[in-house]
This record gives C-alpha cells, structure tokens and sequence, in this order.
C-alpha cells in the first residue's frame, strides 16, 4: 500500500509512532543558505561566521554587531526564491523517505512559517514536493505553534519550543544545528546529523514505548 493510501485508511491506529519532522536546519539548510545569501547581498557588512553562532534568530545575535543589520538578516531571508532554494542538510532527505517508509510510523513535516509568509509558505511546499516528493505534501503541517500538535516525537533544532499547551505530548529531540551547540536543552536528546544512523536507533528505541 503506498504511502498516501495508508495515510488515508489507517486512521492513524494507535500503534503508529508519529514522528514530526521540523524542516529548517533539520532538513534545510537554512543557516548555511542565509549566511552565503547574506555575504553576496551584503559584501561590505560584517557577518557571524557558523562557528561563531549562537542563539535561535540570527538576527537576535547581528543585532549586536550593529543597528541597521537585523533588517539585513530579515531581507535576505524574506526575498523570494529563499526558501525554495534552500540546500537539504547531509543526508535529511535519504533518512526522511526512509522513516516514511518503515512500518509502524508516520512522518510529519512540522514547520513554523515566517510571518512574512509571502514567498516562505508555497516554498516550502515546493520544497517538499522537489526533494521529498508530491506524496509528502499530504503530511505538511505548517504551525506557529507546535506545542498544539500530536505526535510522540519531534525532531527540532530550536532548543526550547513554546507554546499554548505546557506540556506537550510528544518527547523533543534536539537536532544539532550550529546555533544551539551549548544551548541548554534541559536534559533532552540530541541527534548531531542524519549520516551516522542514530536516528534509528532513536525510532527503535520510541517504538517499543508505545
Ligand atoms: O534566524 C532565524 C529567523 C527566522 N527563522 C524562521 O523561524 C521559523 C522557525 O521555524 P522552525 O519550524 O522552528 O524551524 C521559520 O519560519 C524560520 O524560517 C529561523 O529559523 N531563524
Ligand atoms: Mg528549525
């Protein structure tokens, strides 16, 4: 049965491990793709090599460079095309079309739309529709807030994630990004990349919990 018609007819049974997929800096390399964006458009201003970052928005840390550079930062990933041409992080994509394929389990892309959502929203569907392909876009969920949102495990690199309900339902594993290297993450896993395989050791270990 392919992938959409489970989807459809499971009804979600309880034996499925639901796992919720952020895409920016887990599966997009949002960091990377701003900080080439931000040199080209912007050769004559400093900028914060990935070694040197440090803290969720990026704008947030080139604040301190300099008055005038956050509205830099947000141009730059505000501009069409920005989203959709974002280059996938190693390996993100073999692992997603793998765990989607794996029995047991549904995948859920679960991002946060920028509130200039003007070109962010229809890319980053063109995004999934080029590298994950059209089957995924039934499994997008695009929220402010993901706190709301069930699942029992969310894959993120946003080290503390916010919301209307206080204690979400599912488990957060962080997701190694170079902005939250020695952020505190209260305790809770980590996965360094998509290369060397843990991430199934992680699903294995979530499907004998439930
Ligand atoms: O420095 C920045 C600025 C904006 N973003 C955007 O925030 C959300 C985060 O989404 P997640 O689903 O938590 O990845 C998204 O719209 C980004 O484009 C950011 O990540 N970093
Ligand atoms: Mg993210």
């Amino acid at each position: 049965m392919s992938r959409r018609a489970r989807g459809r007819f499971s009804n979600f049974c309880n034996k499925d491990l639901i796992v919720l997929l952020d895409m920016d800096q887990v599966l997009a390399d949002f960091e990377g793709y701003f900080l080439k964006r931000y040199k080209e458009r912007f050769p004559n201003d400093p900028f914060i090599p990935l070694e040197e970052r440090k803290g969720f928005f990026i704008r947030d840390q080139y604040a301190k460079l300099r008055d005038d550079l956050p509205d830099k930062v947000r141009a730059v990933y505000n501009e069409e095309g920005f989203f959709r041409d974002l280059p996938e992080i190693e390996g993100a994509v073999s692992a997603a079309l793998e765990m989607s394929k794996m029995e047991g389990l549904e995948v859920f892309l679960c991002s946060s739309p920028l509130t200039e959502y003007q070109y962010c929203l229809t890319e980053k569907f063109e995004w999934i529709e080029k590298h994950l392909g059209p089957e995924f876009l039934d499994y997008v969920i695009l929220t402010k807030d993901k706190t709301v949102i069930n699942g029992h495990i969310l894959i993120d690199d946003r080290p503390r994630i916010k919301g209307s309900c206080k204690s979400p339902i599912w488990e957060h594993i962080v997701f190694n990004a170079c902005h939250n290297l020695t952020s505190e993450v209260d305790g809770k896993r980590r996965l360094n990349n998509w290369t060397d395989g843990k991430w199934r050791d992680i699903i294995e270990d979530f499907k004998k919990r439930i």
